[in-house]
């Protein structure tokens, strides 16, 4: 890949708060950041094939969306205005029941464009046809960690679980690096510890972590503490999930100890604010687990209870809710939402060391911001004016592992107009599947 030079009005490394770079540029050599400093501070060897000169441009890691099920882009307002449970057992899943995989592949296409559009440059995403998953990721030039989303109780938790196993084989580390996978067990309500232990075992035999949905609504925490008389959490504790890298979405309803756990036990914590919202799951004691040093990154959920994957209006709900929930407005400042989106989700991913911050070594996952827009100003404080002001449609260009996936509000990767056709051809014969 081309050398690149990025010159821009600020660079923010997400490092520290202290860390703007005004009048920065970030020097890009094939997949990598090779060098971040202020305007003139780039080696004399490096000599860019192309400049990108944005000075009114704040440049700034790309989007890390923790927690995604990205083909449910094609149920974007089939079934709104519902209970978790009522609605998965009601709507989602008897339509997820007739899916092909061709749905997998274009709704996931379509997600991958919204995402582009939004700036998020990673995904974790659980669902099923995963080969259709990282396909569309691949083509659309994306980062992503994803696992086969597996239900442990009734008869297909055995094929599930095998069909993960095989999808980690063929896909792990693989789309230049791009593409990493995981376990995902669903839930603690629909993997019984029996079954739990078996995937455990198996991740640790093939050295991959673990993505579920935890302590997400108070029916939940209900149903587990009649049936084992403790807590979700405490339930994994015992168990021994923990003893891996765990990715645990939601995190919503949990006791003292359970916050001790999750933070004791370093488990990555993807908060979806949105559709807790949506679903009145509730409000995740986000200020309460980062002070107590729990790993905490921002999701959208599924676009079915969000209804869109946008990261950056995401981290203000997460901002506002946050301060609205506990009557204080000193809570998650903006600096540490902007932090939650970027180095803090890269961390709850177990992937600081590859993305989420703009230093050099890291991978060159950027986005550029147009700040050059009456929305956007006066300008006081950058991170201000991005968490509480700024909107997706200001991501202007992004890079993914070095490429330029975006420029100028265009994506190079997709055709949009095909990929939005597709989408909506898929999703009109799968509703005609399921009326008839
Ligand atoms: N149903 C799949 C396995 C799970 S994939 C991930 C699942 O999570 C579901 N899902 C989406 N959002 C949520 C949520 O907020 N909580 C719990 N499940 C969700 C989603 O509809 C999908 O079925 C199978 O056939 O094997
Ligand atoms: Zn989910």
């Amino acid at each position: 890949m081309a050398d690149l030079l990025i010159k821009c009005m600020a660079v923010l490394t997400m490092d520290s708060e202290g860390d703007i770079i005004n009048h920065g540029e970030i020097a890009v050599r094939d997949n990598l950041i090779y060098h971040v400093g202020p305007s003139g501070s780039t080696p004399a060897d490096f000599k860019p094939e192309r400049v990108l000169d944005y000075p009114r441009m704040v440049a700034m890691p790309g989007l890390v969306n923790c927690h995604t099920h990205a083909a449910m882009t094609l149920f974007r307002g089939y079934a709104d205005d519902l209970p978790l449970m009522q609605w998965l057992n009601d709507k989602i899943w008897p339509l997820e029941a007739l899916l092909i995989p061709e749905d997998i592949f274009q709704g996931t296409l379509l997600c991958c464009a919204e995402m582009i559009r939004g700036g998020t440059t990673t995904l974790a995403d659980m669902y099923v046809e995963m080969d259709q998953v990282a396909r569309a990721v691949d083509e659309a030039g994306l980062r992503a960690v994803l696992c086969r989303g597996m239900i442990g109780a009734g008869p297909d938790g055995e094929s599930a679980l095998a069909e993960s196993v095989e999808f980690i084989q063929k896909w792990h580390c693989s789309a230049g690096g791009r593409i990493t996978t995981m376990l995902g067990p669903h839930a603690p309500y629909t993997c019984p510890p029996v079954y739990l232990k078996q995937v455990i075992a198996a991740a640790k035999e093939m050295g991959v972590g673990i993505h579920i949905h935890l302590a997400e609504t108070v029916d939940e925490v209900k149903e587990i503490s009649d049936q084992y008389g403790k807590t979700p959490v405490a339930l994994m504790e015992e168990v021994g999930l923990f003893e891996l890298p765990v990715l645990a979405a939601h995190c919503v309803h949990l006791s003292d100890t359970d916050i001790d756990i999750l933070a004791r036990r370093q488990v990555g914590i993807a908060h979806n604010p949105q559709s807790n919202m949506k679903l009145a799951s509730g409000v995740a004691p986000v200020s309460r687990l980062l002070h107590s040093g729990a790993l905490v990154g921002l999701g959208t959920d599924g676009a079915a209870s969000n209804n869109n994957v946008d990261m950056l209006e995401e981290m203000r709900t997460a901002a506002l809710l946050q301060k609205l929930h506990t009557c204080d407005t000193s809570v998650l400042p903006a600096y540490q939402a902007l932090h939650m989106a970027t180095a803090g989700g890269a961390r709850a991913l177990g992937m600081q060391e590859q993305i989420g911050r703009l230093v050099s070594g890291l991978k060159a996952d950027i986005i550029l911001l147009d700040m050059h827009q009456p929305h956007l100003y006066p300008l006081f404080d950058i991170y201000a004016q991005i968490v509480y002001a700024a909107a997706s449609s200001d991501v202007h260009t992004v890079l993914v592992d070095g490429r330029v996936v975006m420029e100028n509000r265009r994506i190079l990767t997709l055709d949009e107009d095909v990929v939005m056709a597709e989408a909506q051809r898929c999703a009109d014969a799968l509703v005609q599947r399921s009326n008839s």
